[in-house]
């Protein structure tokens, strides 16, 4: 059979003739080739922000029993409501369901192609709600943003900072599953002249450094039951004194915290897997995705203390970068117990929590209402 030769677009010969070969196996040769041609970019810099856009993010992920268990084990987060069918149904679920950390990572894992694959930072996030749990494995998950703020960086004129309002939503019927604020630095094209300000560290708005305006007497709870929180409060009670603890437990940050964990939720941030890049960063290395290291640090927490249903967090701040080899640990601080819950086996706690490294250094600090499950009850 003969064919029609194809008509060569550059000489127009009639005859199709192949590309000109090029040696790319030459290392100069490919270096230069490298130094010439465009890449092609991923994510947004800060410019392509404007308050009142909305995004709707292209990947949707399904929620699994896997990926749950798999973020949920691995941050030593053992809630057994979780875990085994009897205890689930003891906690009035059907199954054991997806539990709200994971939710909200693979909430904001989705999102991160659209809003901060570019690079920058996780800075913070508020007004954590589920006002769709129980969310059960096998739902589908869609993500839409808007953008609440936009803001030039005093201090870091080569960033700028934006403030999303994210939902997930279960794919078949729209309802909302969760919905929280959140923070971060942006890259931005061109940076702007700043007043070279800088804000004020840690240490400036806490005061002493020499922790002199600690109170005088820090008391734990002895147990993890509502009535135990209420108890070390009443303890505390007109005294220079806060309920407040460390946990025991540590996790040493790893290649499937820091890379597999937020992949796993199709977080794409070149922060957790492109050790390449980061090098040059001032990390200097992959950094732990901002939901795994506040994971285990409540994970931890959890471990003291007899949760019975998540409700929300507030205040969300990521302080320094954890990476590969540094030890999160967690220490709370009982904030106020009321006997106000949903139901009347648990009352409402709200916590401070800190998760810290090896030196430690806070790297997390966020505040959480939990519903704990009474001693009585
Ligand atoms: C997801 C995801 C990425 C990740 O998960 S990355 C891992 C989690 N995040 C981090 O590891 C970041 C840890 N933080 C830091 O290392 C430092 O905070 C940072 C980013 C290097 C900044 O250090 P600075 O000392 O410069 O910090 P400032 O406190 O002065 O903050 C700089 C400016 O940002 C403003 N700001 C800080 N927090 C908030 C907030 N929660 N809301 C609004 N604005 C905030 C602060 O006021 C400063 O403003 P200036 O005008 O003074 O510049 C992913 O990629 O999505």
């Amino acid at each position: 059979m003969t064919r029609e030769p194809q008509r060569d677009s550059e000489t127009g010969s009639g005859e199709r003739s192949e590309p000109r070969p090029i040696d790319w196996t030459d290392s100069d040769t490919f270096a230069r080739a490298l130094e010439r041609v465009e890449t092609r970019e991923k994510g947004n810099c800060f410019e392509d922000f404007a308050e009142g856009d909305l995004l709707a993010h292209d990947p949707g992920l399904t929620l699994t029993r896997w990926g749950n268990e798999s973020w949920m084990s691995q941050t030593l987060n053992h809630d057994p409501a979780y875990w085994r069918s009897d205890a689930a149904a003891e906690r009035g679920f059907d199954e054991p369901p997806i539990h709200p950390d994971y939710l909200t990572a693979a909430t904001l894992g989705i999102t991160v192609e659209d809003l901060s694959e570019k690079g920058g930072y996780f800075l913070g996030r508020t007004d954590v709600r589920f006002p769709g749990t129980p969310v059960y494995a096998g739902t589908e998950l869609r993500v839409e943003s808007e953008v609440v703020s936009t803001a030039t960086s005093s201090s870091r004129p080569e960033f700028g900072i934006v403030t999303w309002r994210t939902r997930g939503k279960d794919a078949a019927t729209g309802e909302v599953l969760c919905s929280y604020e959140r923070t971060n630095m942006i890259p931005r094209r061109e940076p702007v002249a700043t007043d070279g300000g800088g804000s004020a560290t840690a240490a400036d708005a806490d005061g002493d450094e020499d922790g002199s305006d600690l109170p005088e007497t820090f008391v734990t709870p002895t147990g993890g039951f509502f009535e135990d929180f209420v108890d070390a409060l009443e303890t505390a009670k007109g005294r220079d004194a806060a309920v407040a603890y460390r946990h025991e437990r540590g996790r040493t940050q790893d290649d499937v915290t820091v890379a597999s964990l937020p992949l796993a939720t199709l977080n794409t941030a070149k922060q957790h897997h492109n050790a390449d890049v980061m090098g040059d960063s001032p990390s200097g290395d992959i950094v732990t995705y901002g939901d795994v290291t506040r994971s285990t640090a409540l994970g931890h927490a959890r471990s003291d203390e007899r949760t019975w249903r998540e409700v929300g967090f507030d205040d969300e701040k990521f302080h320094t970068f954890v990476a590969p080899g540094d030890t999160v640990y967690a220490f709370t601080r009982v904030l106020s117990a009321d006997n106000d819950a949903s139901i009347d086996v648990a009352g409402t706690v709200r916590f401070e929590h800190i998760a810290f490294n090896q030196d430690d250094k806070p790297v997390y600090s966020g505040t959480r209402i939990a519903e704990i499950r009474k001693r009585t009850a």
